[in-house]
């Protein structure tokens, strides 16, 4: 088996937070995540405003707060993430397209922005290739951030990352807001992208995007993974699907059943003892609430439930 560009082991995120007389505490935000991503492939994250989506784009760019503390591992091309690797290789070989045009630096022309970022070839060069590429004519270098449509902006975005040379894209959000026109082209690129060997990470809450365009979908609740399953299972009444949330989740689509799963996703700051999501599910027992589930293989998927079969 050919060693995955991306594979997150076990990954959990707390915050250390001071309280009142000096107490602290540790606050977990990210339990035991897991993802892997292979060369020529696009992985959709998909889960609910809060599930960990971002944190875990963070944790991979080593761009997360201070005050985060973070065990288990990330391992690029086979090898461990360490925190000077992932500075030697964010905007190199990691490139982050980031959710909107507000990171662009908006008091600097839009083609000087795409030419730092560079890494090899002559940067006009490489800058005028990639505009050409996204359809971008010749003169919105000279143009500034507040000058592009929603949908040249994305191009620019997507150019950055592509000139940078990057093996690893993580894509957060790119679609809320923009006219389908606009996502089924962004979608387009990162497709493109995936097809030339990058592998793709791309973040949504929406899986009717994921489904698009990804190969394989990693379902987050409550910051962990509950299924990661290939897109072609997400189908039918969900039968294909493993675990209940995401059998749920399916069937809640306005497409299908269109009915909501009663309750909330659980806050960090009260996550159930045992099964994140079993105060919501109709197959828990007893033992649910109290042991978490490991996470195992299961028809060419993966799920964290005891009870999938
Ligand atoms: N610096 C922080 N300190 C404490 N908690 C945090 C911090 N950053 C994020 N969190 C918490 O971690 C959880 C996951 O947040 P994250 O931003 O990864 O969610 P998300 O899935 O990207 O959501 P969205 O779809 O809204 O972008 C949330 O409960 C959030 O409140
Ligand atoms: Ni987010």
């Amino acid at each position: 088996m050919t060693v995955p560009v991306l594979d997150v082991n076990d990954l959990s995120i707390s915050f250390i937070q001071y309280q009142a007389g000096m107490r602290q505490r540790m606050l977990q935000v990210i339990s035991d995540l897991n993802a892997s991503i292979q060369g020529g492939e696009i992985l959709a994250v998909v889960g609910s405003s809060g599930s960990g989506k971002s944190l875990l784009a963070h944790a991979i760019l080593g761009i997360l707060p201070k005050n985060a503390f973070v065990s288990g591992s990330i391992l690029y091309q086979g090898q461990l993430l360490s925190p000077e690797r992932q500075k030697k290789l964010r905007g190199r070989e990691i490139a982050l397209v980031p959710q909107s045009v507000n990171y662009l630096d908006p008091l600097m022309r839009v083609g000087a922005q795409v030419r730092t970022a560079v890494r090899r070839g002559n940067p006009p060069e490489e800058q005028r290739k990639a505009f050409q590429r996204y359809g971008l004519a010749a003169q919105v270098e000279g143009l500034f951030p507040f000058q592009l449509s929603g949908g040249m902006a994305r191009r620019v975005l997507v150019s950055t990352a592509v000139v940078s040379g990057a093996r690893l894209i993580i894509a957060d959000e790119p679609t809320p807001g923009l006219h389908p026109e606009v996502v089924a082209e962004a979608l387009n690129h990162l497709r493109q992208l995936a097809d030339e060997g990058c592998a793709v990470m791309l973040i949504t809450h929406d899986i009717g995007t994921a489904l698009a365009v990804a190969d394989q979908i990693a379902v987050f609740y409550a910051g962990t993974t509950v299924e990661v399953a290939p897109a072609a299972d997400f189908q039918g009444q969900g039968e294909t699907l493993r675990h209940p949330y995401t059998k749920a989740l399916w069937r809640s689509l306005p497409q299908n059943d269109f009915i909501a799963i009663p309750g909330f996703q659980p806050s960090p700051y009260c996550l159930p003892a045992g099964c994140l999501f079993a105060p919501r599910c109709v197959m828990k027992t007893d033992r649910c609430l109290t042991a978490k589930p490991g996470m195992r293989d299961l028809r060419g998927g993966r799920v964290r439930c005891d009870h999938a079969s």
